[in-house]
């Protein structure tokens, strides 16, 4: 059977958090979807501007416009903003005893902006002993615990067995906001706690993961498994989905995770780009707390080793552009050519001429490192087809643009590294990543599975490279 599972939530128009979430996670995970507003809220990836509630009379009127025409398997509930819309749902629920009740404690969103009247809480907090699972983030479990937010997964966990004990019901402790490297998640009730490891992806793109993973377990709960076999599940699939976020280009600020990124299989080649980067998701950490880039973007970097790696760049881009130009001699169509040609211009003028206003103009001689990366792209640009060169060249593209638009708010006109910070934060240099990305994507949905095979290998190889390159000022004497 088909799982009908109800959120009552508030919205979100971007489509990253409440019931759009909610929609799209129950059908991503085979249930059926179905909403009733409790809030209009006039937000994005940004934050909140405005919140509208209709008059709590609406709110019933909905609520029994679902449940005396449909029978309902589960419930899950969101923002549900004040005491009086507490009341009614309160009210509601005595009266259509749905089998399974989730309620995720909304009270504030990711950018800080509150979601709940002030005096909601001792309503939500009566509210848990009525649900079955409660989904509070470590801010929220600190509220409805009467303590202090946990900066510890130890904390955290006695926070939890308390609420479990004191509301009789099973809670969901979620690690999202603790301070970690990993990010585990567990089912905890008073006599016990399941924990469910899980790694910390490195992105910005986790807008409405907290709606997102209540309204998975309210299905997957409604589907017969149990919550620890549930939370498995989810946090597979809920992982994917930040993983994938990033490609959907919603927003500006903490964008949307991408709900449906398990359909898109059938599209051979189609996203490819996107898994490649996640395989080197380990590397990529490495580069972000590598201590040349924590230089870079707090400006506490060495000047001299900041010239040594410019000096160093150069070289590197000077035979980087001839690897680009060789993708433009193969490409397919004249829009391709056009493409790499360009970029093989510009890695020969606009980049370096922020080198040079560096550099004393004296000649450099390469590095190990340089000459390993630049051996790699002129072996894979002498032997291999458009295909692999293109995949080889993305890393340098795609890792800089990355790192260009998260460390661009470290970025001031006095910050000793500023031209560095805003070359690779300019839009234009994004635009031309992002269309690196599609020719890649378009090239491996022609490649058979063995040149697929060698484009990751030449993607990943890249990417080792980027990190060695990082690491080279900071391991000379
Ligand atoms: N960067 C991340 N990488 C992997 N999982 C994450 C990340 N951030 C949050 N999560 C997961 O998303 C879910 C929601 O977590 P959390 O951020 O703590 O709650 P909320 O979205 O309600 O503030 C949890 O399963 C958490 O482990
Ligand atoms: C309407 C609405 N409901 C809930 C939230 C908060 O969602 P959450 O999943 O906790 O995600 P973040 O906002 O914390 O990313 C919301 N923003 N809007």
């Amino acid at each position: 059977m088909i799982p009908r599972v109800l959120s009552i939530a508030g919205t979100d128009p971007t489509g990253g958090a409440g019931i759009h979430a909610d929609l799209k996670s129950i059908g991503a995970l085979g249930g059926y979807g179905m909403a009733v507003v409790t809030a209009l809220v006039a937000q994005n990836t940004q934050g909140v501007r405005a919140v509208h509630v209709p008059p709590v009379e609406f709110l019933t009127e909905q609520l029994e416009a679902v449940s005396d025409d449909v029978r309902i398997d589960a419930v899950k509930l969101g923002m549900l903003h004040s005491a009086p819309l507490i009341a009614v749902v309160s009210d509601w629920l005595s009266r259509t005893r749905p089998p399974i009740i989730v309620l995720d404690p909304v009270m504030v969103a990711t950018s800080g902006d509150a979601l709940i009247d002030r005096r909601a809480t001792d309503a939500i907090r009566d509210l848990c002993t009525r649900v079955d699972l409660i989904t509070p983030n470590i801010p929220e479990l600190a509220v409805l615990a009467g303590a202090t937010p946990a900066t510890t997964w130890d904390e955290a966990v006695v926070q939890a067995t308390g609420l479990a004990s004191s509301s009789g019901t099973t809670v969901l402790l979620k690690g999202g906001h603790l301070p970690s490297d990993d990010c585990p998640d567990a089912i905890v009730t008073a006599s016990g706690t399941t924990t469910i490891v899980g790694r910390r992806v490195p992105t910005s793109t986790t807008h409405g993961t907290g709606c997102s993973l209540s309204s998975a377990m309210a299905t997957l709960a409604a589907s017969g498994l149990s919550w620890p076999d549930a939370l498995v599940r989810a946090k597979a699939w809920l992982v994917g989905a930040i993983e994938h976020g990033e490609s959907l280009h919603v927003g500006h600020g903490n964008g949307p995770v991408d709900h449906f990124h398990e359909l898109r299989p059938h599209l051979p080649g189609a996203g490819w780009c996107d898994g490649v980067w996640a395989l080197t998701n380990d590397v990529r950490a490495r580069v972000d707390e590598c201590e040349f880039i924590r230089g870079l973007q707090d400006g506490s970097l060495d000047q001299a080793r900041f010239r040594w790696y410019l000096a160093q760049d150069a070289l590197y881009l000077a035979d980087y552009s001839r690897v680009l130009a060789r993708a433009s001699a193969l490409a397919p169509t004249i829009t391709e050519q056009a493409f790499w040609a360009q970029c093989a211009q510009n890695a020969l003028t606009t980049e370096t001429q922020l080198h040079r206003s560096y550099l004393d103009g004296a000649v450099h001689e390469p590095g190990v490192t340089t000459l390993a990366y630049t051996n790699h792209l002129h072996a894979v640009a002498g032997t291999g087809a458009y295909a692999e060169i293109v995949a080889a060249l993305l890393p340098c593209f795609w890792l800089y643009a990355d790192l260009g638009r998260r460390m661009v708010s470290s970025d001031h006109a006095a910050h000793p590294y500023h031209d560095w910070l805003r070359t690779y934060a300019d839009p234009a240099f994004d635009e031309a990543t992002r269309t690196a990305i599609a020719i890649t994507d378009r090239a491996a949905q022609d490649a058979g599975i063995e040149q697929r095979a060698r484009m990751r290998a030449g993607f990943e190889r890249s990417m080792r490279h980027e990190l060695d390159f990082f690491l080279a000022p900071t391991r000379r004497s």
